[in-house]
């Protein structure tokens, strides 16, 4: 089998004149969880939608499972699961038979009762969609999207209007399908949830590329320096170095043991990614390229 999940190679597409994905190109391959990050309009649910086969693309080519999504049948879709970003209409049939119902059309589903369970609606399995919370709601659609038990998930802003532990209940249920070998593309605005997930995370602005790679290492935080802070004569100190433990470890003979006020920061990915996204369309610099 292909090792190879998506790949797009100088994916273009504008409306009426005006580019929203500007060239992109983009290789995930089987089993990842790819986040794709970027401010508002750019370029994400366009390219996503591409991705899906629900939009036409202008210009590149696109294979998704082997298959380009533009030209692709009902049998490829039955591999995809998508949790869109907006409520889709839903009959007013309760939870549990909804997710019946879709399981049924997929050879492979999982048990719909244990999907229901596992993305915390067995308190409502009886309930009509239209009878759920914001966040209810949104569980399932998840539960909608996950029961075919999909080869490959997208995940667009899957976790808005959940409560926080809502949240890290679906972190868990999205890791254990990746680690199953579900490969899962994350539209997310929450960068913890990138941060918690991904193993690679894509920052989009103007329709273009702006940097790839792990959280950890997304426009070069990895070798960022470190900002060590401590209390001393009753006044903030700080220096900024690459070397935190050698800082820190001074520190602590100097003190003799613990250090007033000791603080170590790194930048997080939201600053990191702040930085990347505030300049203009293509002065991203760190890891910019191929994703
Ligand atoms: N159907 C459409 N007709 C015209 N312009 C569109 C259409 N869909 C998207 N656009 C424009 O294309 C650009 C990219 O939009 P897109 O929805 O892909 O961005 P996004 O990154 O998903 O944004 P958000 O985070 O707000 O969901 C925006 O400037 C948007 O206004």
């Amino acid at each position: 089998m292909n090792d190879t999940a998506i790949e797009a190679v100088g994916l273009t597409k504008s409306y009426g004149g005006s580019p929203a994905v500007a060239g992109i190109d983009l290789r995930v391959p089987r089993g990842e969880v790819f986040s794709l990050l970027g401010p508002n309009g750019a370029g994400k649910s366009t390219t996503v939608e591409i991705l899906e086969g629900f939009r036409r693309r202008d210009g590149g080519t696109v294979s998704v499972l082997g298959e380009d999504p533009g030209q692709a049948g009902r049998r490829w879709r039955s591999r995809i699961g998508i949790v869109w970003q907006r409520e889709t209409m839903l009959p007013k049939v309760p939870v549990r038979d909804l997710v019946r119902h879709f399981a049924g059309y997929h050879p492979s589903a999982h048990d719909p009762d244990e999907v229901v369970e596992r993305v915390g609606l067995a308190a409502k399995a009886r309930a009509l969609p239209d009878s759920l919370s914001g966040g209810q709601r949104r569980r399932l659609d998840v539960a909608l999207g996950i029961v075919g038990r999909p080869e490959l998930l997208f995940l667009d802003e899957p976790t808005t209007g959940f409560d926080p532990e809502a949240r890290r209940s679906f972190w868990e249920l999205i890791g254990d399908l990746a680690r199953r070998g579900t490969t899962i593309v994350l539209t997310t605005h929450y960068l913890e949830e990138a941060e918690a997930l991904a193993d690679r995370v894509c920052v989009l602005a103007g329709g273009r590329v702006r940097a790839l790679g792990a959280p950890a290492d997304l426009g070069g935080r990895a070798a960022a320096r470190a900002t060590v802070s401590w209390t001393e004569d009753g006044g903030h100190r700080e220096v900024r170095t690459r070397e935190p433990t050698r800082v820190v470890a001074e520190l602590a003979a100097r003190f003799s043991g613990e250090v007033p006020g000791l603080g170590v920061h790194r930048p997080t990915l939201e600053e990191i990614y702040l930085s990347l996204v505030s300049g203009p369309a293509g002065s991203g610099t760190a890891g910019e390229g191929t994703a």
